[in-house]
């Protein structure tokens, strides 16, 4: 049996209820084996690929809070601090329903190979809990975040673990936190990013995971001999990566026709009417319903249905497993040409195997999303000299390093005979550097 067979054979087996982790794993392990294969017998003597998919340490503590009729709730919190072979762990906390420690270990695996490919000193990281900001009031939220952060601050800190946002943890809920780390370690650091502008925030942390996709996707078309102008394209989610996708798309003259959330999704032929959604989504924190109420242009529809619309790149920017094979072969039946993932991992494994092998060209989340993780990065740097950039000096370095990363993966793929595998290609580079820097630094 191959070294990596044997790894993967251990990770089922230790981690059977955690099919997001295991998903994650088969996919990274399965595109290394060419890397594996050519140092096999130095990888295997190090059990690097053992301590790769072992977290260096996870908590998991009550979080109980008081709600607005006095009765105390009680959630679970999470962090995983995965591997900080090249910078302190680093990675957001998403609050939802769904989350388990399988859904945190998938998006802290994620994290070492994305921060990786950023090309800056950050390792990988990630936490959240079970917590559901959807319908609670300001005051509930807070309670919340202050619990939650009274047992996290004794595990993270500027240099150690800098925790940002992700689903559900938008600014309004970092500014929370921040407060309560301040009060209780009583110092002023950057330990969290996705600040506020008044407090140690950088310009363009809001816009940069949805604007950095399209600096990617827009890299690959003109790769391929293509651009973005009057192009169709189609996206999943109505959150932060989404509406700033959408926005950026619009800018470069694509247009964007859908957008959807946990309930419906919304196909405006005419086009999205961003600064309309972000009214409804990011001020009003309301439904679909109200964004079609107020656009005749545009259908409501329930469930989920984005992908049967035809278009030239769709870009899904809301969760895990949300564009499945029936969906992948829609779109390839409507002629699509390029999919990126906005979200992390939100095509499941034989969705991205039918799109590769009918010529789609799929970037994966962990190199199309970085832009989100980078831009954090940058507000760390910022944080440490003490110093504010303008948005167009983040925006600017924020398009660099997105093209970098594009042009890093194609290299990759290529130097291992798999030119046009992006997936493989972003494992690949993503890879090199953390083992490069975990065998010298020895075991540990
Ligand atoms: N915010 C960031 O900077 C980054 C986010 N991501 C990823 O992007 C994705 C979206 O994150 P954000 O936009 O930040 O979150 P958000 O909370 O702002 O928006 C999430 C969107 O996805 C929808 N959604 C959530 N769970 C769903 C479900 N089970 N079914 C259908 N729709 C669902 C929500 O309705 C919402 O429209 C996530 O996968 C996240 O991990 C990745 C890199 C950075
Ligand atoms: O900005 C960050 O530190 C984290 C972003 C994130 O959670 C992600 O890249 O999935």
């Amino acid at each position: 049996m191959s070294y990596v067979d044997e790894v993967l054979e251990r990770v089922k087996t230790k981690n059977a209820s955690e099919p997001e982790f295991l998903q994650a794993c088969e996919e990274v392990l399965e595109s290394l084996r060419p890397v594996i294969e050519k140092n096999e017998a130095l990888y295997k003597k190090e059990a690097l690929l053992e301590r790769l998919v072992e977290p260096d340490r996870q908590f998991k503590f009550r979080v109980p809070w008081v709600d607005d009729k006095g009765q105390v709730q009680v959630n679970t919190g999470y962090r995983v601090q995965f591997n900080n072979a090249i910078g302190p762990y680093k990675g957001g906390l998403r609050l939802h329903p769904s989350v388990n420690i399988g859904i945190i270990k998938f998006l802290g695996f994620e994290q070492i190979f994305k921060n990786s490919l950023t090309g800056l000193p950050i390792g990988g990281g990630k936490g959240g809990s079970d917590f559901d900001p959807k319908g609670k009031s300001d005051r509930e939220v807070m309670a919340f975040c202050q619990s939650f952060m009274t047992e996290l601050c004794k595990y993270i800190g500027a240099d150690v673990d800098v925790p940002a946002g992700d689903i559900g943890t938008g600014a309004r809920e970092i500014g929370y936190m921040f407060g309560q780390y301040k009060r209780i370690r009583g110092m002023y650091e950057g330990v969290l990013t996705g600040k506020g502008l008044t407090y140690g925030g950088s310009l363009a942390r809001t816009e940069a995971t949805g604007y950095g996709l399209l600096y990617i996707t827009q890299e690959l078309m003109k790769d391929h001999g293509e651009s973005m102008e009057g192009k169709t394209v189609v996206v999943s989610g109505a959150g932060n990566v989404a509406i700033y996708a959408i926005q950026k798309a619009q800018q470069m003259g694509a247009k964007v026709v859908t957008c959807s959330d946990s309930t419906g999704w919304i196909y405006d032929p005419e086009g999205i009417d961003v600064d309309l959604l972000k009214e409804v989504k990011e001020v009003k924190r309301a439904r679909l319903t109200e964004y079609a109420a107020a656009r005749p242009s545009a259908q409501y529809h329930e469930g989920r249905g984005v992908w049967s619309i035809k278009c030239d790149i769709a870009l899904p920017c809301a969760t895990q497993n949300e564009l499945h094979l029936d969906d992948a072969k829609q779109l390839v039946a409507n002629g699509v040409k390029a999919v990126c993932e906005g979200a992390n991992m939100p095509t499941t494994l034989d969705a991205t195997k039918y799109l590769q092998e009918n010529g789609v060209w799929f970037i994966c989340g962990k190199a199309a999303n970085a832009g989100g993780v980078a831009t954090s990065a940058l507000e760390m740097t910022q944080n440490s000299e003490r110093l504010s950039w303008t948005f167009e000096e983040v925006d600017a370095k924020l398009q660099q390093i997105m093209v970098n990363i594009y042009h890093n993966i194609n290299d990759a793929a290529k130097r291992y005979g798999m030119e046009g595998n992006y997936v493989a290609g972003a494992n690949i580079a993503g890879f090199e550097k953390v083992a490069n820097a975990m065998l010298a630094q020895g075991v540990c």
